[in-house]
C-alpha cells in the first residue's frame, strides 16, 4: 500500500510497549533542514508520548543523508535500545539522488544485519519538495511519528529476543 490513503501519524498507544525503560538515539541530516526538523519533532514528541524520558533521547546531527550511515553506526555504540535515522532526499537534475538513496538504504540495512541495535529508516526519498512536506506533518502525516513507534516496538523486540 502506498502512503496515499494512509496516515503516517496514526498509532494505537494501548497496543504498544511502554517506552519508559528505553534510551533512543536520533541522528538527523542537515540537508533539507525544514523537512528533517519536522520529522525530528514528530519523532521526539511521539517518543515522549510512548513513555520515553527526555533525558533518554540523544540527538546528533550529520551533514547529509549519506552521513547517516556513519552517524548511526557510532550512535549504536552509545548504549541505546534503538536508533532512528532521519533524512530528506529530494530528486535533483542528476542521478545523485539514486546513489544517495540506495547507499543510505543499504548502509542502514547493513547496520541492522551486522549489529544488535535496531536502526529505523526515517529517510524520505521524494520526487519533489511537496511530497516531502506532505510526509513530514502534511496531508499524509509525519514519518517521524511512524519511526518513533517502530523504534519502541523494535527496542521491545530486541529486549525479548
Ligand atoms: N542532495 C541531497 C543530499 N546530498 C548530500 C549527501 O547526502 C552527502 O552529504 C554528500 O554527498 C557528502 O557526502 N543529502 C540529503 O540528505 N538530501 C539531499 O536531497
Ligand atoms: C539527492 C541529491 O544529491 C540531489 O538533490 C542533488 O541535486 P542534483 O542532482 O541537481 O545535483
Amino acid at each position: 500500500m502506498a502512503t496515499e490513503g494512509t496516515n503516517l501519524s496514526g498509532y494505537n498507544k494501548a497496543l504498544l510497549p511502554n517506552g519508559e525503560k528505553f534510551r533512543v538515539g536520533i541522528v538527523v541530516s542537515q540537508w533539507n533542514e525544514d523537512i528533517t526538523s519536522s520529522l525530528y519533532k514528530g519523532a521526539f514528541d511521539t517518543l515522549l508520548d510512548l513513555g520515553v524520558k527526555p533525558v533518554n533521547i540523544i540527538k546528533w546531527e550529520v551533514p547529509g543523508s549519506f552521513e547517516l550511515i556513519y552517524g548511526c553506526k557510532k550512535m549504536q555504540e552509545q548504549m541505546v535500545n534503538a536508533v532512528i535515522a532521519i533524512g530528506s532526499v529530494i530528486q535533483g537534475e542528476t542521478k545523485h539522488f539514486d546513489f544517495v538513496c540506495d547507499a543510505v538504504a543499504q548502509g542502514i540495512k547493513d547496520l541492522n544485519v551486522n549489529r544488535e541495535t535496531p536502526v529505523i529508516f526515517c529517510v524520505l526519498t521524494d520526487n519533489n519538495k511537496q511530497q516531502s512536506i506532505d510526509r513530514s506533518g502534511g496531508k499524509h502525516g509525519n514519518k517521524g511519528v511512524e519511526a518513533a513507534v517502530a523504534a519502541v516496538q523494535m527496542a521491545d523486540l530486541r529486549m525479548k529476543a
